[in-house]
């Protein structure tokens, strides 16, 4: 096994102007979430997007209607399809769903003679309340994590990694990531879009090093859009932070830039007018320009 901390982390040419970022995750016909959501929050941060597709959702803003699997030797050949051929910058990893499918991703993942920046968004539940991920999967999840540079759980998720109870306030989310971030030396961002305060606070916590020393938390402080436009913003700030990482970025100067550009993103959602029920946010806002 690699430790993260030893594994060289870029492709050997540097950081490429433009670089490639594969995105490993489930779809989305409606084009909020999963891989299509993944694919527009790559381009609206100037990278050039890849993807792999573990699993076709059939679900739309209202919810989830079924899941298909292909085989998983299909999704190797994908893999293999993209790795043989591209230099891959950085990698984000969504919807996974059965031990079958997080084991053939880390058994590609470890044959690899590079490591790109690995972001894993552990995905479990949408936001419709659906299950995305098996229950029976939940341990072989735990055990993919210490191969990311960076996991972005929301609440309910970091609880389950942490296997406490969800966090109730700000003081035990830091506790919770600090604990995950330890068990699998990996950067936590611990999302905190489910409180509802008039506020959304973002923590990014490092592990702890071999002394025990940590640098503090960075806690990122936006304003919560009221909208109920919020299907796909996991999905999107996960796939933003992997290719602004791949432009150079630490985690600490992505963060932010990724939080300010999610409030614009979620503003203009009024200018959209897709489905009945939790719908897409605006990707591209600031390239279209918002309506103010
Ligand atoms: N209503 C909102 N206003 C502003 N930012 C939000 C809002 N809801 C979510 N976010 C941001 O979107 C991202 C996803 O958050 P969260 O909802 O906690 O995760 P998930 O989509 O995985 O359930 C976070 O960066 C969070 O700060
Ligand atoms: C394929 C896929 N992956 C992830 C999510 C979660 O997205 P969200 O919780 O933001 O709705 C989703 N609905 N579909």
């Amino acid at each position: 096994m690699t430790s993260p901390a030893s594994a060289p982390r870029r492709s050997p040419s540097g950081v490429r102007e433009i670089p490639n970022v594969l995105s490993i995750a489930g779809t989305d016909p409606t084009g909020g979430a999963g891989i299509q959501a993944d694919l527009k929050s790559f381009a609206a941060h100037g990278a050039y997007g890849m993807a792999v597709v573990t699993a076709l959702v059939a679900q739309n803003t209202e919810g989830v209607r079924d899941i298909h699997l292909p085989p998983v030797t299909f999704l190797r050949a994908q893999l293999d399809a993209v790795s043989d051929d591209v230099a891959l910058d950085a990698v984000k990893v969504g919807m996974l769903g059965t031990v079958e499918v997080i084991e053939t991703v880390a058994q590609w993942w470890d044959g690899l003679p590079d490591r790109p920046w690995l972001v894993v968004d552990p995905v479990m539940v949408a936001t419709s309340g659906d299950r995305l991920l098996q229950a029976d999967a939940e341990q072989a999840l735990i055990e993919f994590l210490h191969r990311a540079d960076l996991i972005t759980p929301n609440i309910p998720e970091l609880a389950l990694l942490a296997g406490q109870e969800p966090a109730a306030d700000a003081a035990t989310l830091v506790r919770q990531a600090r604990s995950v971030a330890d068990a699998h030396g990996v950067v936590v961002l611990a999302k905190g879009g489910h409180f509802d305060d008039d506020e959304v606070e973002d923590i990014l916590v490092h592990p702890a090093d071999d002394d025990g020393a940590r640098p503090d938390e960075g806690r990122h402080v936006s304003e919560r859009v009221r909208t109920t436009s919020t299907h796909g913003t996991g999905c999107s700030v996960s796939s933003a932070l992997a290719a602004l990482r791949a432009r150079g970025l630490s985690w600490d100067e992505a963060v932010p830039q990724v939080k300010v550009w999610m409030t614009e993103a979620l503003r203009d959602t009024q200018r959209l007018n897709v489905g009945h029920g939790h719908g897409p946010i605006q990707h591209f806002a600031q390239l279209w320009g918002t309506q103010g």
